[in-house]
């Protein structure tokens, strides 16, 4: 039994030596791995402190080789102040359209998220937060995304977003994928982005982002739109589908060879919504608007500077046209509307306070402007400009092909009084709307006075008193007009009797 237990021991104690062995063994593996990267450290900082440069460089070249060799992945950072430089806290467009890109499948893959509201965005942005990993898909390949920061000593540190993906993906990646992430991330920005104001006069109300900039702007925000514009049916459609035309034209225009810019003319009595349709339009395309104040533009060079300065999808208008030069090139001093409605006395405070200055821009450079070489510089802009009196322009400015297209805004037809009804009375058809577009049929009255007619005093307003305060509208302003021909007739027949009465007496 003792023999039998003894052999049983010396059994288990060599099936424990056994165990232990391969522990035994790990242990000294580690040990050894440990010392020799502990002797590869030393050696290395020997190296790169005593080593000459040159041989440094060899072997650092050779490292990334081998990591290159045995690390099939790519990496590329987008970072959010190219050049680490800060000082003109310009955010890098490419960075801002990946946030955006990748903001929008955020919400449903990422589970650490952040919520901004940007100064120019209408809404919160939602975008994944530091170091968390977002996956997308793009042709079969996948590719990984991460929000990096350089915390550096400066105020506000770089982030970067960095992709990764498989060597083998290199062509997909950055040759279409890359494309296809600013293309969405920029319209996805568009579409968020609240649209800018800009003039070009200085005042304490606007805003400027740097003094590098000669526009000042505030956020537009009009609700002005093609549905609730008093216009013909068919002429609203026209329009809305030339606008739409533009804006979707960048190959068209490309294969013709024309700048991608569009020049219109609207032009009408005061209140039938020149200024109301530029806002309607600026809202179809989701585009700025540059409000150029030519008053304010001190010379050419300084035009030039200025249309440099605008950004694509934008209009530029320039209203009251025929106020800001008249046809010898010369500049008129504009105040408000003063040229039509006489030239009112502006004393050099006030024009310093509106920012007009004596200016010294002229039909040619003006021209230039529309159409010269300097016009083509930048892309998607419409050009507008407004007038009163079509026939005062200078034809060169109004020549064919200067201006694309010409929208005649006139007074209010029963058509387009049915827009305003329906607008501000929520009326499709009413008792009273036979006298309307009989009176309509011989009254002149701009849809601005219609409006201003159809606008219920109070929130009870009864309809049926605001269509009767139209009707008296009309009929007041039938009487006026009755009024005025006739005394224009009493007068002509008047300078008719003396100039007979003239004739008469040379006879004699
Ligand atoms: N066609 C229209 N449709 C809807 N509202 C209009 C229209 N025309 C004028 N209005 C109303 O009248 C107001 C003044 O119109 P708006 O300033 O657009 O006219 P305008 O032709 O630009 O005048 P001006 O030549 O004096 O600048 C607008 O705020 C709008 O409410």
């Amino acid at each position: 039994m003792h023999a039998k237990f003894l052999a049983k021991t010396t059994r288990t104690a060599q099936q424990e030596t056994m165990k232990l062995v391969p522990a035994a063994t790990r242990t000294q593996t580690w040990a050894t791995m440990g010392s020799t990267i502990a002797t590869f450290t030393f050696v290395w900082a020997i190296i790169s402190q005593y080593c000459p440069y040159e041989i440094r460089s060899l072997m650092d070249k050779f490292k990334q080789r081998l990591k290159d060799y045995f690390y099939p992945y790519i990496q590329i950072a987008i970072h959010e102040f190219p050049g680490h430089d800060q000082r003109l806290m310009k955010r890098h467009e490419a960075f801002s359209a990946v946030e955006a890109y990748l903001s929008s499948n955020t919400s449903t893959n990422a589970n650490r998220l952040k919520a901004e509201m940007e100064s120019d965005s209408s809404s919160l942005i939602l975008s994944m937060d530091e170091y968390q990993i977002l996956t997308d898909e793009f042709q079969g390949a996948k590719i990984w995304w991460v929000l990096g920061k350089i915390v550096s000593q400066r105020t506000i540190h770089d982030k970067y977003y960095k992709l990764t993906f498989h060597k083998r993906y290199r062509e997909i990646v950055t040759k279409s994928y890359l494309e296809h992430v600013m293309k969405e991330g920029k319209e996805i920005r568009m579409g968020n982005r609240k649209r800018k104001l800009y003039t070009n006069c200085s005042g304490s109300k606007w805003t400027s982002y740097n003094r590098e900039t000669m526009w000042s702007h505030i956020v537009f925000d009009h609700p002005a739109s093609f549905e609730t514009m008093a216009l013909e049916a068919e002429k609203k459609k026209e329009i809305i589908e030339d606008l739409l035309a533009f804006m979707n034209g960048k190959e068209f225009y490309k294969r013709i060879g024309k700048a991608w810019k569009r020049g219109y003319l609207l032009f009408g009595p005061p209140g039938t919504g020149k200024s109301t349709m530029i806002a309607a339009m600026a809202n179809l395309l989701s585009y700025d608007i540059y409000d150029l104040e030519l008053t304010a533009v001190k010379d050419n060079t300084e035009l030039r500077k200025l249309l440099i300065e605008t950004t694509s999808k934008s209009i530029i208008v320039i209203e009251d046209i025929d106020c800001s030069l008249d046809l010898t090139g010369q500049r008129k001093k504009k105040a408000g509307k003063s040229c039509v409605e006489g030239e009112k006395k502006h004393s050099e405070k006030e024009k310093k306070e509106e920012g007009n200055i004596d200016s010294k821009v002229t039909l040619s450079g003006l021209l230039n402007f529309i159409d010269g070489l300097w016009s083509a510089c930048g892309t998607e802009r419409i050009i507008v400009f407004t007038t009163n009196y079509v026939e005062k322009l200078d034809p060169a400015l109004i020549r064919s092909g200067r201006m694309d297209k010409y929208i005649e805004l006139s007074y209010c037809s029963f058509e387009a009084f049915k827009v305003l009804a329906k607008c501000y009375l929520n009326l499709e058809t009413h008792q009273m709307f036979d006298e309307i577009e009989k009176l309509m049929g011989v009254t002149q009255i701009t849809p601005a006075d219609v409006a201003e007619n159809l606008m219920p005093k109070t929130l009870q307003d009864d309809p049926q008193r605001c269509l009767s305060n139209l009707i008296k509208a009309m009929k007041k302003a039938k009487d006026k007009a009755e009024a005025s021909k006739m005394a224009e007739e009493e007068a002509l027949k008047k300078v008719n009797e003396a100039e007979e009465e003239k004739l008469a007496v040379d006879a004699q």
